[in-house]
């Protein structure tokens, strides 16, 4: 066994060619036996295998830095940098990261799981090394898929600027999660079919053939491959971008890749090297289907009878709605499996949009869609929504476009960890003017929120956890719930807990146990952050003394903070906020505006002066 002898990238450096691919077999037998029975990202990590090897036998980390692009692809960087004898514990509790940290390991250059920073991050880490007189390559590993995104392009951009000696290495493997898309998936794949090269040949030898005939024709044959290759360099557009391309090679053939990435260590300025790559490489149901594997949940039995998952009952009820609603249209930024949308897909191809890894675009694309008529749906992560925030306030809010966020994956997501949890939606959502911000209790509550959303008008986030519901018969048809309505769904007058989301019928089986003490507990669905149910919230205020309030979210600018900040200033009497009011504020003198929502001299004297004479009554 080569791996037993394999422990960080030194030992690659001591092996023979022959050994190095033995190697190769035995990392792809090791990943798939662990993430057999931990879950995790197959497809893309069987993919890099060969391709980690030879990085590994031509640079040295941690002087050299290698930064993996999301990083679902490091598991065979992971078990050769030190980690083979705990790669076992892969996204486990206590376990290692199914991400590179830089918590976890020196040779970890920087953490990731969010696509497309790694060219922003290596070009900083250069850069840092240059201004810090530290000798290393600094190497990016990007996919085809996180070469979707406007961030990539923003680091390609500037490192092609600078001209420092940055490495990319993109590897293609034709895929995102799903099959990739977008223009540059096609520039991508002529550039390895050499269909622009071909066609350009063809275009040249017509036109010289037409002005000169057949026989002159030959004698250019020469000149024409000069000129062509000139004309139309393959790589041109990062050639334009002030990078070297090189490639593309086959990214499973060692041999190749070492001579390369040798080769490359050597050249001067950014040099992106092109490697093609099969997703799922080595392991045949992953090569199929590399879709399906690319990420994987535990090896179990399989239960029957399972309720739906969040994500299926939100994708059934869109189609139903548009099914009778013809300008209801469905947006992803490369996640059709993951949210729903490939059934939508299926139904309505027309009405269905995949833009890539692009949030930003996504989101700016829909508030288009809106402000013609239409019923975008953004079905996005929670997390990757974050990408998009300046389009939620800027493009939809502030326009008052009605766009739906249909949030999946909102609270904690389990294995995938800090970089995946959607921890953050109702703090970052609520503080924007002009939008709705709503939690269903369950999967049917889901349904009437969803059809609540899409008719409302508004700009409307609906936020829902990973992973399956309650099993909840589905039967009622689907209903509009009062915006900014609450929901007591059981009485008592010892103490009320404000839940919202999840947590809803978490706190409904705390109450129950609560009674068996004696305790007698309200339950209320707060089932819209924003807007608050204030009628409701004033009565409980006049009738409990004891109030609690439970998210799946951060509790600082949550939904608790929401009831805080509503209670603190009319009953507690104690703290009362000053500031810029929940609206866009327009245009104006700056000293005038500040003095229209009072936080100048004479509003803060006036405000204090009434709370002081007693002026500002209480509710
Ligand atoms: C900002 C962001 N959006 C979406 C995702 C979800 N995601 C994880 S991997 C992936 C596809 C990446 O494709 P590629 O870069 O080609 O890597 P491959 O899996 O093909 O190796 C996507 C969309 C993400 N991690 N980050
Ligand atoms: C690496 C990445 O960002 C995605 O693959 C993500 O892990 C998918 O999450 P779900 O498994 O919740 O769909
Ligand atoms: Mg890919």
């Amino acid at each position: 066994m080569v791996l037993e002898k394999v422990n960080y990238p030194e030992d690659i450096k001591k092996l023979t060619e022959e050994e190095l691919n033995l190697l190769a077999d035995e990392i792809r037998k090791f990943i798939i036996s662990v993430v057999e029975r931990t879950g995790g990202h197959l497809a893309s990590s069987l993919g890099v295998v060969e391709l980690t090897i030879a990085l590994l036998r031509v640079f040295s980390p941690p002087k050299d830095e290698i930064v993996w692009d999301v990083g679902h692809q490091s598991y065979p960087y992971k078990i050769l940098t030190g980690r083979k004898k705990v790669f076992h514990t892969l996204r486990q509790y206590g376990g290692i990261s199914g991400f590179p940290s830089i918590k976890e390991s020196k040779y970890d250059a920087f953490g990731t799981g969010h696509s497309s920073t790694s060219i922003s991050a290596a070009l900083g880490i250069k850069i840092g090394k240059k201004l810090k007189g530290e000798e290393g390559h600094v190497i990016a590993v990007i996919g085809d898929g996180a070469l979707t995104a406007g961030e990539a392009y923003e680091g390609l951009n500037n490192a092609g600027q600078l001209g420092e000696d940055l490495i990319v290495i993109l590897n293609d493997n034709e895929m995102s999660i799903s099959k990739n898309i977008g223009a540059i998936s096609n520039y991508l794949t002529k550039l390895t079919t050499g269909e622009s090269l071909r066609k350009a040949k063809e275009r040249l030898e017509n036109v010289t053939k037409k002005l000169f005939g057949e026989k002159v024709y030959k004698g250019l044959k020469r000149v024409e491959d000069l000129i062509v290759k000139g004309l139309f360099p393959p790589g041109m557009l990062f050639e334009e971008l002030g990078f070297r391309y090189v490639g593309p090679i086959d990214g499973h053939d060692i041999p190749t890749l070492i001579t390369t990435l040798n080769n490359v260590s050597k050249l001067k300025g950014p040099t992106l090297v092109h490697v093609l790559t099969k997703k799922g490489k080595g392991y045949a149901p992953a090569e199929e289907r590399p879709d399906k594997f690319h990420g994987v949940s535990p090896k179990s039995k399989k239960k029957e009878n399972l309720p739906p998952t969040y994500t299926e009952v939100f994708s059934k009820t869109l189609i139903e709605i548009a099914e009778s609603d013809s300008d209801v249209v469905g947006i992803t930024a490369a996640m059709p499996s993951g949210t729903g949308l490939d059934r939508f897909k299926e139904r309505f191809p027309e009405r269905y949009f995949d833009v890539g890894i692009a949030e930003q675009h996504a989101v700016t694309f829909a508030a288009g869609l809106a402000k013609k008529g239409l019923k975008p749906v953004v079905a996005i992560y929670s997390t990757f929504l974050q990408r998009a925030y300046d389009q939620i306030i800027h493009d939809v809010a502030l326009q008052e476009l009605p766009v739906i966020f249909a949030i999946d994956r909102a609270g904690l997501v389990g294995e995938d960890g800090a970089t995946h949890h959607g921890a953050f939606d109702l703090s970052y959502l609520r503080i924007i003017p002009n939008i709705v911000v709503a939690a269903p209790k369950d999967e049917e509550e889901l349904r009437h929120l969803l059809y609540t959303a899409i008719y409302s008008g508004k700009p409307f986030a609906v936020r829902y956890p990973r992973g399956r519901g309650y099993g909840i018969p589905i039967r009622e048809p689907l209903k509009k719930i009062d915006i900014g309505t609450w929901e007591v769904l059981r009485e008592g007058k010892d103490l009320v807990i404000l839940a919202t989301g999840w947590p809803v019928y978490q706190a409904l089986k705390a109450a129950e146990n609560l009674e068996k003490i004696g305790l007698n507990v309200t339950v209320v669905n707060a089932r819209f952050v924003k807007p608050l149910d204030e009628k409701l919230l004033n009565q409980i205020a006049r009738e409990f003394k004891l109030i609690v309030t439970v998210e799946e979210n951060v509790v600082k600018g949550g939904f608790g903070s929401a009831v805080n900040e509503y209670l603190a200033s009319w009953y507690t009497g104690r703290v009362f906020n000053l500031g810029l009011p929940d609206k866009f504020i327009e245009h104006g003198n700056q000293n005038l505006l500040r003095h229209l929502v009072g936080i100048d001299s004479e509003g803060i004297e006036k405000f204090a002066k009434d709370i002081l004479t007693k002026k500002v009554l209480q509710k």
